[in-house]
Protein backbone atom coordinates (compact mmCIF):
# COMPACT_ATOMS: atom_id res chain seq x y z
CA UNK A 1 0.00 0.00 0.00
CA UNK A 2 1.18 3.59 -0.62
CA UNK A 3 0.87 6.70 1.77
CA UNK A 4 -1.93 8.17 0.26
CA UNK A 5 -4.01 4.62 -0.05
CA UNK A 6 -3.39 4.78 3.92
CA UNK A 7 -4.16 8.54 4.13
CA UNK A 8 -7.44 7.78 2.30
CA UNK A 9 -8.83 5.00 4.55
CA UNK A 10 -9.65 8.03 7.03
CA UNK A 11 -12.32 10.39 5.81
CA UNK A 12 -10.53 13.01 7.48
CA UNK A 13 -6.40 13.14 7.70
CA UNK A 14 -4.23 15.40 6.34
CA UNK A 15 -1.17 13.88 4.12
CA UNK A 16 1.58 16.31 3.80
CA UNK A 17 4.67 15.38 1.48
CA UNK A 18 5.13 12.84 -1.15
CA UNK A 19 1.90 10.30 -1.39
CA UNK A 20 3.04 7.68 -3.80
CA UNK A 21 5.47 5.87 -1.77
CA UNK A 22 4.86 2.10 -1.21
CA UNK A 23 5.12 0.92 2.48
CA UNK A 24 6.84 -2.05 3.33
CA UNK A 25 5.08 -2.47 6.91
CA UNK A 26 3.72 -0.80 9.65
CA UNK A 27 5.24 -0.30 13.16
CA UNK A 28 4.87 1.67 16.58
CA UNK A 29 7.99 1.39 18.01
CA UNK A 30 10.69 3.54 16.82
CA UNK A 31 13.71 0.98 17.98
CA UNK A 32 12.05 -1.58 15.93
CA UNK A 33 11.85 0.73 12.64
CA UNK A 34 13.15 -0.92 9.63
CA UNK A 35 13.61 1.24 6.28
CA UNK A 36 10.51 1.62 4.21
CA UNK A 37 8.04 1.47 7.75
CA UNK A 38 4.71 3.76 8.00
CA UNK A 39 5.64 4.86 11.98
CA UNK A 40 2.22 5.48 13.92
CA UNK A 41 3.05 8.05 16.61
CA UNK A 42 0.79 6.37 19.78
CA UNK A 43 0.59 8.97 23.10
CA UNK A 44 1.08 6.20 25.78
CA UNK A 45 0.46 5.97 29.33
CA UNK A 46 4.64 6.42 30.21
CA UNK A 47 6.17 8.17 27.17
CA UNK A 48 4.47 9.83 24.27
CA UNK A 49 5.71 7.89 20.49
CA UNK A 50 5.71 11.42 18.90
CA UNK A 51 8.82 12.14 20.65
CA UNK A 52 10.54 9.22 18.65
CA UNK A 53 9.42 10.26 15.33
CA UNK A 54 12.70 11.24 14.82
CA UNK A 55 14.43 8.70 16.12
CA UNK A 56 11.67 6.53 13.71
CA UNK A 57 13.06 8.62 10.63
CA UNK A 58 17.21 7.93 11.47
CA UNK A 59 15.86 3.64 11.16
CA UNK A 60 14.31 4.19 8.01
CA UNK A 61 10.83 5.39 8.51
CA UNK A 62 9.24 6.49 4.77
CA UNK A 63 6.39 8.34 6.45
CA UNK A 64 4.43 8.94 9.85
CA UNK A 65 1.04 9.08 11.34
CA UNK A 66 0.82 11.69 13.72
CA UNK A 67 -1.87 13.79 15.85
CA UNK A 68 0.29 16.51 14.94
CA UNK A 69 2.74 17.81 12.28
CA UNK A 70 6.14 17.37 12.99
CA UNK A 71 9.30 19.13 12.10
CA UNK A 72 10.29 16.19 9.94
CA UNK A 73 11.40 15.53 6.26
CA UNK A 74 9.19 12.11 5.58
CA UNK A 75 5.55 12.49 4.93
CA UNK A 76 3.25 12.73 7.05
CA UNK A 77 -0.52 11.43 7.71
CA UNK A 78 -1.47 13.58 10.50
CA UNK A 79 -4.60 12.37 11.96
CA UNK A 80 -7.01 13.06 15.15
CA UNK A 81 -6.72 9.75 16.92
CA UNK A 82 -3.77 8.25 16.10
CA UNK A 83 -4.60 5.00 17.98
CA UNK A 84 -7.64 4.61 16.31
CA UNK A 85 -6.05 5.53 12.82
CA UNK A 86 -4.00 2.60 13.83
CA UNK A 87 -6.83 -0.31 14.10
CA UNK A 88 -8.17 1.35 10.57
CA UNK A 89 -5.03 1.45 8.87
CA UNK A 90 -3.43 -2.10 10.42
CA UNK A 91 -6.73 -3.30 9.41
CA UNK A 92 -6.00 -2.03 6.10
CA UNK A 93 -2.87 -3.22 5.62
CA UNK A 94 -3.41 -6.80 6.43
CA UNK A 95 -6.85 -7.10 4.73
CA UNK A 96 -9.10 -7.45 7.38
CA UNK A 97 -8.15 -10.71 8.24
CA UNK A 98 -10.70 -11.35 10.91
CA UNK A 99 -13.03 -11.22 8.03
CA UNK A 100 -12.06 -14.54 6.83
CA UNK A 101 -11.67 -16.62 10.04
CA UNK A 102 -14.75 -17.10 12.66
CA UNK A 103 -13.88 -15.43 15.74
CA UNK A 104 -14.59 -15.30 19.36
CA UNK A 105 -13.68 -13.34 21.64
CA UNK A 106 -14.02 -13.82 25.35
CA UNK A 107 -14.03 -11.17 28.24
CA UNK A 108 -14.50 -11.28 32.18
CA UNK A 109 -11.86 -11.04 35.30
CA UNK A 110 -11.48 -14.85 35.57
CA UNK A 111 -11.74 -17.51 33.27
CA UNK A 112 -10.28 -16.41 30.28
CA UNK A 113 -7.53 -18.11 29.08
CA UNK A 114 -9.39 -21.76 30.54
CA UNK A 115 -12.27 -21.05 28.58
CA UNK A 116 -10.00 -20.15 25.14
CA UNK A 117 -8.22 -23.54 25.56
CA UNK A 118 -11.42 -25.24 26.40
CA UNK A 119 -12.78 -24.23 23.02
CA UNK A 120 -9.76 -24.39 21.20
CA UNK A 121 -9.53 -27.92 22.43
CA UNK A 122 -13.16 -28.61 21.31
CA UNK A 123 -13.07 -26.82 17.79
CA UNK A 124 -9.56 -28.54 16.88
CA UNK A 125 -11.52 -32.41 17.52
CA UNK A 126 -13.91 -30.82 15.09
CA UNK A 127 -11.55 -30.79 12.17
CA UNK A 128 -11.49 -26.67 12.69
CA UNK A 129 -7.68 -25.34 12.41
CA UNK A 130 -8.08 -22.80 15.43
CA UNK A 131 -6.24 -20.08 16.56
CA UNK A 132 -5.43 -18.93 20.16
CA UNK A 133 -4.11 -16.10 22.00
CA UNK A 134 -4.08 -15.29 25.11
CA UNK A 135 -1.96 -15.05 28.02
CA UNK A 136 -0.25 -17.63 28.06
CA UNK A 137 0.88 -17.97 24.42
CA UNK A 138 -0.31 -17.30 20.88
CA UNK A 139 -0.64 -20.76 18.95
CA UNK A 140 -1.53 -21.72 15.61
CA UNK A 141 -0.85 -23.99 12.88
CA UNK A 142 1.73 -26.12 15.34
CA UNK A 143 3.61 -23.32 16.33
CA UNK A 144 3.29 -21.08 19.83
CA UNK A 145 4.71 -17.91 19.85
CA UNK A 146 5.08 -16.42 23.33
CA UNK A 147 3.30 -13.27 24.37
CA UNK A 148 3.88 -10.05 26.31
CA UNK A 149 0.51 -9.32 27.98
CA UNK A 150 -2.93 -10.86 27.18
CA UNK A 151 -4.68 -8.77 24.31
CA UNK A 152 -1.66 -7.45 21.24
CA UNK A 153 -2.08 -4.25 20.68
CA UNK A 154 -4.47 -3.83 17.32
CA UNK A 155 -1.10 -3.73 15.50
CA UNK A 156 0.50 -6.64 16.23
CA UNK A 157 -3.13 -8.15 16.42
CA UNK A 158 -3.96 -7.94 12.84
CA UNK A 159 -0.54 -9.23 11.65
CA UNK A 160 -0.90 -12.41 13.62
CA UNK A 161 -4.87 -12.79 12.69
CA UNK A 162 -3.51 -12.44 8.76
CA UNK A 163 -0.74 -15.27 9.38
CA UNK A 164 -3.32 -17.39 10.83
CA UNK A 165 -5.80 -16.86 7.77
CA UNK A 166 -2.83 -17.15 5.75
CA UNK A 167 -1.97 -20.58 7.45
CA UNK A 168 -5.34 -21.56 6.47
CA UNK A 169 -6.83 -21.02 10.44
CA UNK A 170 -10.64 -21.09 10.37
CA UNK A 171 -11.51 -20.30 13.59
CA UNK A 172 -9.75 -17.83 16.16
CA UNK A 173 -10.85 -17.84 19.92
CA UNK A 174 -8.92 -15.15 22.08
CA UNK A 175 -8.77 -13.17 25.48
CA UNK A 176 -9.97 -9.49 25.31
CA UNK A 177 -8.85 -7.80 28.61
CA UNK A 178 -10.57 -4.63 29.79
CA UNK A 179 -7.59 -2.63 28.98
CA UNK A 180 -7.58 -3.87 25.37
CA UNK A 181 -11.10 -2.71 24.93
CA UNK A 182 -10.78 -0.07 26.37
CA UNK A 183 -7.39 1.16 24.87
CA UNK A 184 -9.01 0.11 21.06
CA UNK A 185 -6.90 -2.79 20.64
CA UNK A 186 -9.76 -5.35 19.34
CA UNK A 187 -11.63 -1.96 16.89
CA UNK A 188 -11.83 -3.42 13.89
CA UNK A 189 -11.84 -6.70 14.64
CA UNK A 190 -14.92 -8.57 13.63
CA UNK A 191 -16.09 -11.28 16.21
CA UNK A 192 -18.72 -13.68 15.87
CA UNK A 193 -19.55 -14.61 19.49
CA UNK A 194 -18.53 -12.51 22.40
CA UNK A 195 -18.25 -14.14 25.93
CA UNK A 196 -18.79 -12.74 29.21
CA UNK A 197 -16.75 -14.75 32.13
CA UNK A 198 -17.70 -12.96 35.45
CA UNK A 199 -17.09 -9.49 36.85
CA UNK A 200 -15.57 -9.32 40.10
CA UNK A 201 -13.23 -6.48 41.37
CA UNK A 202 -9.48 -6.10 39.42
CA UNK A 203 -7.32 -3.24 37.79
CA UNK A 204 -8.66 -0.75 40.13
CA UNK A 205 -5.64 0.90 39.49
CA UNK A 206 -6.72 0.98 35.79
CA UNK A 207 -10.43 1.40 35.55
CA UNK A 208 -10.62 3.28 39.15
CA UNK A 209 -14.56 2.28 39.70
CA UNK A 210 -16.20 -0.83 39.44
CA UNK A 211 -18.54 0.62 37.36
CA UNK A 212 -15.45 2.11 34.67
CA UNK A 213 -14.53 -1.52 34.75
CA UNK A 214 -17.46 -2.81 33.51
CA UNK A 215 -18.33 -0.01 30.94
CA UNK A 216 -15.02 -1.33 30.16
CA UNK A 217 -16.25 -4.64 29.63
CA UNK A 218 -19.60 -3.53 28.21
CA UNK A 219 -17.86 -1.87 25.36
CA UNK A 220 -17.22 -5.40 23.76
CA UNK A 221 -20.81 -6.58 23.34
CA UNK A 222 -21.89 -2.81 22.38
CA UNK A 223 -19.21 -2.61 19.64
CA UNK A 224 -20.58 -5.91 18.41
CA UNK A 225 -22.29 -6.33 14.65
CA UNK A 226 -25.21 -3.89 14.76
CA UNK A 227 -26.88 -5.19 11.54
CA UNK A 228 -28.62 -8.78 12.45
CA UNK A 229 -30.38 -10.12 9.46
CA UNK A 230 -31.54 -13.81 9.45
CA UNK A 231 -30.40 -13.82 5.90
CA UNK A 232 -27.33 -12.74 6.28
CA UNK A 233 -24.50 -16.12 6.92
CA UNK A 234 -22.68 -13.99 9.67
CA UNK A 235 -24.65 -13.94 12.84
CA UNK A 236 -23.51 -12.48 15.96
CA UNK A 237 -23.94 -14.03 19.30
CA UNK A 238 -23.55 -12.54 22.99
CA UNK A 239 -22.48 -15.46 25.56
CA UNK A 240 -23.43 -14.12 28.71
CA UNK A 241 -23.48 -15.48 32.60
CA UNK A 242 -26.71 -16.23 34.16
CA UNK A 243 -25.19 -15.97 37.48
CA UNK A 244 -23.28 -12.93 37.15
CA UNK A 245 -25.10 -9.49 37.89
CA UNK A 246 -23.27 -7.17 35.24
CA UNK A 247 -24.50 -9.68 32.41
CA UNK A 248 -27.85 -7.55 32.14
CA UNK A 249 -26.04 -4.22 31.66
CA UNK A 250 -23.80 -6.37 28.53
CA UNK A 251 -27.34 -7.58 27.19
CA UNK A 252 -28.76 -3.91 27.35
CA UNK A 253 -25.89 -2.67 25.37
CA UNK A 254 -25.54 -5.70 22.28
CA UNK A 255 -27.84 -5.97 19.53
CA UNK A 256 -26.69 -9.29 18.91
CA UNK A 257 -28.56 -12.57 19.61
CA UNK A 258 -28.17 -13.04 23.47
CA UNK A 259 -27.71 -16.42 24.75
CA UNK A 260 -27.17 -17.46 28.62
CA UNK A 261 -25.17 -20.24 30.54
CA UNK A 262 -25.05 -20.65 34.10
CA UNK A 263 -26.05 -22.69 37.50
CA UNK A 264 -28.36 -20.55 39.57
CA UNK A 265 -30.48 -18.84 37.12
CA UNK A 266 -32.36 -20.17 34.61
CA UNK A 267 -30.02 -20.18 31.16
CA UNK A 268 -30.10 -21.80 27.68
CA UNK A 269 -27.06 -23.83 28.60
CA UNK A 270 -27.24 -24.70 32.28
CA UNK A 271 -25.62 -27.48 34.59
CA UNK A 272 -27.11 -29.63 37.51
CA UNK A 273 -26.34 -32.05 39.76
CA UNK A 274 -22.96 -30.72 39.85
CA UNK A 275 -20.28 -32.83 42.59
CA UNK A 276 -16.38 -32.44 43.14
CA UNK A 277 -13.80 -34.80 44.21
CA UNK A 278 -9.79 -34.41 44.36
CA UNK A 279 -10.00 -36.00 40.79
CA UNK A 280 -12.70 -33.92 39.14
CA UNK A 281 -15.89 -32.49 38.26
CA UNK A 282 -18.84 -34.24 37.43
CA UNK A 283 -22.33 -32.34 35.82
CA UNK A 284 -25.21 -32.37 33.57
CA UNK A 285 -26.12 -30.07 31.27
CA UNK A 286 -29.27 -29.11 29.43
CA UNK A 287 -28.85 -26.97 26.39
CA UNK A 288 -30.94 -25.83 23.47
CA UNK A 289 -29.63 -28.71 21.66
CA UNK A 290 -30.03 -31.38 23.93
CA UNK A 291 -28.33 -32.46 27.15
CA UNK A 292 -25.75 -34.52 28.42
CA UNK A 293 -23.56 -35.80 31.62
CA UNK A 294 -20.06 -34.16 31.67
CA UNK A 295 -16.85 -35.72 33.86
CA UNK A 296 -14.35 -32.87 33.77
CA UNK A 297 -10.78 -33.67 34.95
CA UNK A 298 -10.58 -30.15 36.09
CA UNK A 299 -11.44 -29.37 39.91
CA UNK A 300 -13.33 -26.55 40.93
CA UNK A 301 -16.94 -25.16 40.35
CA UNK A 302 -15.73 -21.97 38.24
CA UNK A 303 -14.37 -24.97 35.76
CA UNK A 304 -18.15 -25.65 35.47
CA UNK A 305 -18.57 -22.18 34.39
CA UNK A 306 -15.84 -22.51 32.17
CA UNK A 307 -16.78 -25.28 30.72
CA UNK A 308 -20.33 -23.90 29.87
CA UNK A 309 -19.36 -20.89 28.22
CA UNK A 310 -16.93 -23.27 25.88
CA UNK A 311 -19.89 -25.69 25.04
CA UNK A 312 -22.07 -22.41 24.37
CA UNK A 313 -19.79 -20.61 21.94
CA UNK A 314 -19.37 -24.86 20.72
CA UNK A 315 -22.60 -25.29 20.14
CA UNK A 316 -22.83 -21.84 18.31
CA UNK A 317 -20.16 -23.20 15.90
CA UNK A 318 -22.88 -26.38 15.54
CA UNK A 319 -20.60 -28.86 17.12
CA UNK A 320 -22.65 -31.62 18.28
CA UNK A 321 -22.96 -32.18 22.28
CA UNK A 322 -21.63 -35.58 22.13
CA UNK A 323 -18.66 -34.50 20.51
CA UNK A 324 -18.20 -31.82 22.71
CA UNK A 325 -18.37 -33.46 25.83
CA UNK A 326 -15.92 -36.06 24.41
CA UNK A 327 -13.72 -32.94 24.23
CA UNK A 328 -13.96 -31.25 27.63
CA UNK A 329 -13.66 -34.75 28.83
CA UNK A 330 -10.38 -35.46 27.33
CA UNK A 331 -8.59 -31.54 28.68
CA UNK A 332 -6.31 -32.93 31.70
CA UNK A 333 -6.47 -29.46 32.36
CA UNK A 334 -4.10 -25.67 31.65
CA UNK A 335 -0.99 -24.96 32.63
CA UNK A 336 -0.99 -23.56 35.87
CA UNK A 337 -4.57 -23.72 36.40
CA UNK A 338 -5.04 -25.73 39.55
CA UNK A 339 -1.59 -27.32 38.34
CA UNK A 340 -1.00 -30.47 40.84
CA UNK A 341 3.11 -30.80 41.64
CA UNK A 342 3.30 -34.37 42.26
CA UNK A 343 6.42 -36.29 43.33
CA UNK A 344 5.01 -38.73 44.91
CA UNK A 345 4.66 -36.88 48.28
CA UNK A 346 1.87 -37.74 50.51
CA UNK A 347 0.26 -34.28 50.65
CA UNK A 348 -1.06 -32.07 47.24
CA UNK A 349 0.77 -29.33 46.14
CA UNK A 350 -1.38 -27.56 43.82
CA UNK A 351 -0.14 -24.10 41.74
CA UNK A 352 -2.80 -21.56 40.45
CA UNK A 353 -2.97 -18.55 38.95
CA UNK A 354 -5.38 -17.16 41.57
CA UNK A 355 -4.44 -12.99 41.41
CA UNK A 356 -7.56 -11.49 42.32
CA UNK A 357 -10.08 -12.15 45.58
CA UNK A 358 -12.58 -13.70 43.76
CA UNK A 359 -10.14 -15.84 41.69
CA UNK A 360 -8.37 -16.88 45.21
CA UNK A 361 -11.79 -17.75 47.01
CA UNK A 362 -12.46 -19.68 43.85
CA UNK A 363 -9.89 -21.85 44.14
CA UNK A 364 -9.37 -22.30 47.94
CA UNK A 365 -13.21 -23.52 47.67
CA UNK A 366 -12.13 -25.91 45.40
CA UNK A 367 -9.12 -27.18 47.66
CA UNK A 368 -11.84 -27.57 50.64
CA UNK A 369 -13.68 -29.99 48.36
CA UNK A 370 -10.86 -32.39 48.91
CA UNK A 371 -8.21 -31.16 51.73
CA UNK A 372 -8.25 -33.86 54.44
CA UNK A 373 -5.69 -32.14 56.59
CA UNK A 374 -4.48 -28.61 56.79
CA UNK A 375 -4.78 -26.35 53.88
CA UNK A 376 -1.58 -23.90 53.92
CA UNK A 377 -1.33 -20.91 51.04
CA UNK A 378 1.35 -19.16 49.57
CA UNK A 379 0.55 -16.39 47.96
CA UNK A 380 1.55 -12.31 47.42
CA UNK A 381 0.14 -9.53 45.02
CA UNK A 382 1.40 -7.51 42.04
CA UNK A 383 3.07 -4.58 42.12
CA UNK A 384 2.27 -1.66 40.11
CA UNK A 385 -1.41 -3.39 39.89
CA UNK A 386 -4.69 -2.71 41.91
CA UNK A 387 -3.71 -2.04 45.38
CA UNK A 388 -6.73 -2.30 46.86
CA UNK A 389 -7.31 -6.12 46.48
CA UNK A 390 -4.48 -6.58 48.75
CA UNK A 391 -6.38 -6.48 51.51
CA UNK A 392 -9.36 -8.41 50.71
CA UNK A 393 -6.86 -11.57 49.68
CA UNK A 394 -5.35 -11.73 53.00
CA UNK A 395 -9.13 -11.96 54.43
CA UNK A 396 -9.94 -15.01 51.65
CA UNK A 397 -6.79 -16.24 52.69
CA UNK A 398 -7.23 -16.71 56.03
CA UNK A 399 -10.66 -17.29 55.94
CA UNK A 400 -10.07 -21.02 53.92
CA UNK A 401 -6.67 -21.79 55.25
CA UNK A 402 -4.97 -23.22 58.65
CA UNK A 403 -1.75 -21.27 57.79
CA UNK A 404 -0.78 -18.33 55.24
CA UNK A 405 2.66 -17.67 54.06
CA UNK A 406 2.71 -14.03 52.46
CA UNK A 407 5.17 -13.58 50.09
CA UNK A 408 6.11 -11.64 46.87
CA UNK A 409 4.37 -12.29 43.37
CA UNK A 410 5.85 -9.75 40.95
CA UNK A 411 6.61 -6.62 42.89
CA UNK A 412 7.64 -4.88 39.83
CA UNK A 413 8.88 -1.43 40.80
CA UNK A 414 7.55 -1.69 44.13
CA UNK A 415 9.02 -2.28 47.76
CA UNK A 416 7.99 -6.07 48.26
CA UNK A 417 8.03 -5.42 52.02
CA UNK A 418 5.35 -2.81 51.70
CA UNK A 419 3.15 -4.99 49.43
CA UNK A 420 2.95 -7.65 52.15
CA UNK A 421 2.37 -5.29 54.55
CA UNK A 422 -0.90 -4.47 52.29
CA UNK A 423 -2.01 -7.74 52.52
CA UNK A 424 -0.74 -8.37 56.46
CA UNK A 425 -3.31 -5.09 56.88
CA UNK A 426 -6.50 -7.33 55.97
CA UNK A 427 -5.19 -10.06 58.32
CA UNK A 428 -4.98 -7.97 61.45
CA UNK A 429 -8.37 -6.28 60.33
CA UNK A 430 -10.12 -9.61 60.91
CA UNK A 431 -7.88 -10.23 63.93
CA UNK A 432 -6.13 -13.35 62.27
CA UNK A 433 -3.73 -14.86 64.82
CA UNK A 434 -0.49 -13.58 64.11
CA UNK A 435 1.00 -17.22 64.73
CA UNK A 436 -1.40 -18.39 61.52
CA UNK A 437 0.84 -16.40 59.08
CA UNK A 438 4.27 -15.42 58.06
CA UNK A 439 5.68 -12.45 56.25
CA UNK A 440 8.34 -13.91 53.58
CA UNK A 441 9.48 -11.54 50.73
CA UNK A 442 11.31 -14.50 49.26
CA UNK A 443 8.97 -16.72 47.23
CA UNK A 444 11.27 -19.58 47.18
CA UNK A 445 11.51 -19.55 50.80
CA UNK A 446 8.19 -19.10 52.07
CA UNK A 447 7.19 -22.16 49.49
CA UNK A 448 10.24 -24.25 50.97
CA UNK A 449 8.28 -23.18 54.55
CA UNK A 450 4.71 -23.72 53.07
CA UNK A 451 6.41 -27.60 51.87
CA UNK A 452 8.35 -28.25 55.24
CA UNK A 453 5.28 -27.69 57.38
CA UNK A 454 2.72 -29.99 55.25
CA UNK A 455 1.71 -33.47 56.66
CA UNK A 456 -0.35 -36.21 54.92
CA UNK A 457 -3.20 -35.23 53.72
CA UNK A 458 -2.53 -31.25 54.03
CA UNK A 459 -2.73 -29.20 50.43
CA UNK A 460 -0.34 -26.53 49.38
CA UNK A 461 -1.62 -23.84 47.85
CA UNK A 462 0.65 -21.66 45.85
CA UNK A 463 -1.10 -18.54 44.28
CA UNK A 464 -0.77 -15.90 41.60
CA UNK A 465 2.06 -16.77 39.12
CA UNK A 466 0.55 -20.19 37.47
CA UNK A 467 2.39 -20.58 34.37
CA UNK A 468 4.34 -17.80 34.70
CA UNK A 469 8.28 -18.81 34.56
CA UNK A 470 9.90 -15.59 35.39
CA UNK A 471 9.65 -12.85 38.43
CA UNK A 472 9.86 -8.99 38.01
CA UNK A 473 11.46 -7.45 41.17
CA UNK A 474 12.33 -3.48 39.93
CA UNK A 475 13.54 -3.92 36.96
CA UNK A 476 15.11 -6.99 36.58
CA UNK A 477 13.14 -10.38 35.50
CA UNK A 478 14.18 -13.70 37.11
CA UNK A 479 13.62 -17.18 36.22
CA UNK A 480 11.09 -18.28 38.46
CA UNK A 481 8.39 -21.52 37.89
CA UNK A 482 6.49 -22.26 41.03
CA UNK A 483 6.27 -25.46 39.95
CA UNK A 484 10.00 -26.27 39.51
CA UNK A 485 10.66 -24.73 42.68
CA UNK A 486 8.12 -26.59 44.52
CA UNK A 487 9.38 -29.66 42.73
CA UNK A 488 12.76 -28.68 44.18
CA UNK A 489 11.90 -28.01 47.49
CA UNK A 490 9.65 -31.09 47.93
CA UNK A 491 12.54 -33.57 46.52
CA UNK A 492 14.97 -32.15 48.97
CA UNK A 493 12.65 -32.35 51.61
CA UNK A 494 13.87 -35.58 53.85
CA UNK A 495 10.71 -37.79 55.08
C1 LIG B 1 -1.18 0.45 30.58
C2 LIG B 1 -0.88 -0.27 29.32
O1 LIG B 1 -1.68 -1.06 28.87
N1 LIG B 1 0.30 -0.02 28.75
C3 LIG B 1 0.67 -0.59 27.47
C4 LIG B 1 1.09 0.53 26.57
O2 LIG B 1 2.19 1.13 27.20
P1 LIG B 1 2.36 2.68 27.26
O3 LIG B 1 1.10 3.38 26.87
O4 LIG B 1 2.94 2.98 28.60
O5 LIG B 1 3.46 2.89 26.17
P2 LIG B 1 4.68 3.86 26.31
O6 LIG B 1 5.82 3.11 26.89
O7 LIG B 1 4.21 5.10 26.97
O8 LIG B 1 5.05 4.16 24.79
C5 LIG B 1 4.23 4.97 23.92
C6 LIG B 1 4.66 4.73 22.52
O9 LIG B 1 6.01 5.17 22.35
C7 LIG B 1 6.74 4.16 21.69
N2 LIG B 1 8.15 4.25 22.02
C8 LIG B 1 8.59 4.20 23.30
C9 LIG B 1 9.94 4.23 23.59
C10 LIG B 1 10.87 4.34 22.53
O10 LIG B 1 12.10 4.38 22.69
N3 LIG B 1 10.38 4.40 21.27
C11 LIG B 1 9.06 4.35 20.98
O11 LIG B 1 8.68 4.40 19.82
C12 LIG B 1 6.11 2.85 22.15
O12 LIG B 1 6.39 1.79 21.29
C13 LIG B 1 4.63 3.24 22.16
O13 LIG B 1 4.07 3.06 20.87
O14 LIG B 1 1.51 0.07 25.32
C14 LIG B 1 2.62 -0.85 25.39
C15 LIG B 1 2.99 -1.25 23.98
O15 LIG B 1 1.93 -1.86 23.35
C16 LIG B 1 2.24 -2.04 26.25
O16 LIG B 1 3.33 -2.94 26.35
C17 LIG B 1 1.83 -1.56 27.63
O17 LIG B 1 1.41 -2.64 28.39
C18 LIG B 1 2.01 -2.66 29.69
C19 LIG B 1 3.36 -3.37 29.66
C20 LIG B 1 1.10 -3.40 30.66
O18 LIG B 1 1.52 -3.75 31.73
N4 LIG B 1 -0.13 -3.63 30.29
C21 LIG B 1 -1.07 -4.37 31.14
C22 LIG B 1 -1.68 -3.49 32.22
C23 LIG B 1 -2.17 -4.94 30.27
O19 LIG B 1 -2.50 -4.40 29.22
N5 LIG B 1 -2.72 -6.05 30.72
C24 LIG B 1 -3.82 -6.70 30.04
C25 LIG B 1 -4.22 -7.95 30.81
C26 LIG B 1 -5.06 -7.63 32.00
C27 LIG B 1 -5.89 -8.84 32.38
O20 LIG B 1 -5.40 -9.95 32.38
O21 LIG B 1 -7.08 -8.68 32.71
C28 LIG B 1 -3.39 -7.21 28.67
O22 LIG B 1 -4.26 -7.31 27.78
O23 LIG B 1 -2.23 -7.57 28.50
N1 LIG C 1 -14.78 -18.90 35.86
C1 LIG C 1 -14.00 -18.56 36.88
N2 LIG C 1 -14.49 -17.85 37.93
C2 LIG C 1 -13.71 -17.49 38.95
N3 LIG C 1 -12.41 -17.81 39.07
C3 LIG C 1 -11.86 -18.52 38.07
C4 LIG C 1 -12.61 -18.93 36.93
N4 LIG C 1 -11.81 -19.61 36.11
C5 LIG C 1 -10.60 -19.60 36.68
N5 LIG C 1 -10.62 -18.97 37.87
C6 LIG C 1 -9.50 -18.69 38.80
O1 LIG C 1 -8.79 -17.60 38.21
C7 LIG C 1 -7.45 -17.99 37.86
C8 LIG C 1 -7.10 -17.45 36.48
O2 LIG C 1 -7.83 -18.18 35.51
P1 LIG C 1 -7.62 -17.86 33.97
O3 LIG C 1 -6.17 -17.77 33.71
O4 LIG C 1 -8.43 -18.81 33.18
O5 LIG C 1 -8.28 -16.40 33.95
P2 LIG C 1 -7.99 -15.14 33.03
O6 LIG C 1 -9.30 -14.43 32.96
O7 LIG C 1 -7.42 -15.57 31.75
O8 LIG C 1 -6.91 -14.29 33.83
P3 LIG C 1 -6.01 -13.04 33.25
O9 LIG C 1 -6.86 -11.83 33.42
O10 LIG C 1 -4.83 -12.96 34.10
O11 LIG C 1 -5.69 -13.33 31.83
C9 LIG C 1 -7.44 -19.51 37.91
O12 LIG C 1 -6.17 -19.96 38.24
C10 LIG C 1 -8.49 -19.82 38.94
O13 LIG C 1 -7.97 -19.73 40.23
N1 LIG D 1 -3.19 -10.03 33.82
C1 LIG D 1 -2.87 -9.77 35.19
C2 LIG D 1 -1.94 -10.84 35.63
C3 LIG D 1 -1.48 -10.73 37.06
C4 LIG D 1 -0.54 -11.84 37.44
C5 LIG D 1 0.20 -11.63 38.70
N2 LIG D 1 1.20 -12.64 38.79
C6 LIG D 1 0.86 -10.24 38.74
O1 LIG D 1 1.96 -10.14 38.22
O2 LIG D 1 0.27 -9.31 39.28
C7 LIG D 1 -2.28 -8.38 35.32
O3 LIG D 1 -1.47 -8.00 34.47
O4 LIG D 1 -2.67 -7.68 36.22
MG1 LIG E 1 -5.79 -14.90 30.79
Amino acid sequence: MKVNEFASCLAVSQLYGAGDIEIKNLQTDSRRVQPGDLFICLPGHTVDGHEYASQAVANGAAAIVAERRLDLDVPQIVVGDSRFAMSVLSNAFFGSPSSRMRMIGITGTNGKTTTTYLIERIMEDHQVKTGLIGTIQMRYDGQSYPMSGTTPESLELQRSLSDMASKGVQLCVMEVSSHALEQGRVKGTDFRTAIFTNLTQDHLDYHHTMEEYRAAKGLFFSRLGNVISPWKEERKYAVLNADDGASAYFASQTAAEVITYGIDNEANVRASQISITAKGTFFHVDTFKGKTDISLRMVGKFNVYNALAAITAALLEDVPLEEIKASLEAVPGVAGRVESVDEGQAFAVIVDYAHTPDGLENVLRAVQEFATGKVLTVFGCGGDRDRTKRPLMGKIAAKYSDAILVTSDNPRTEDPLLILKDIEAGLVEDGVARERYELIADRREAIRKAIEMASPGDVVLIAGKGHETYQLIGGVVHDFDDRVVAKEVIRGRSY
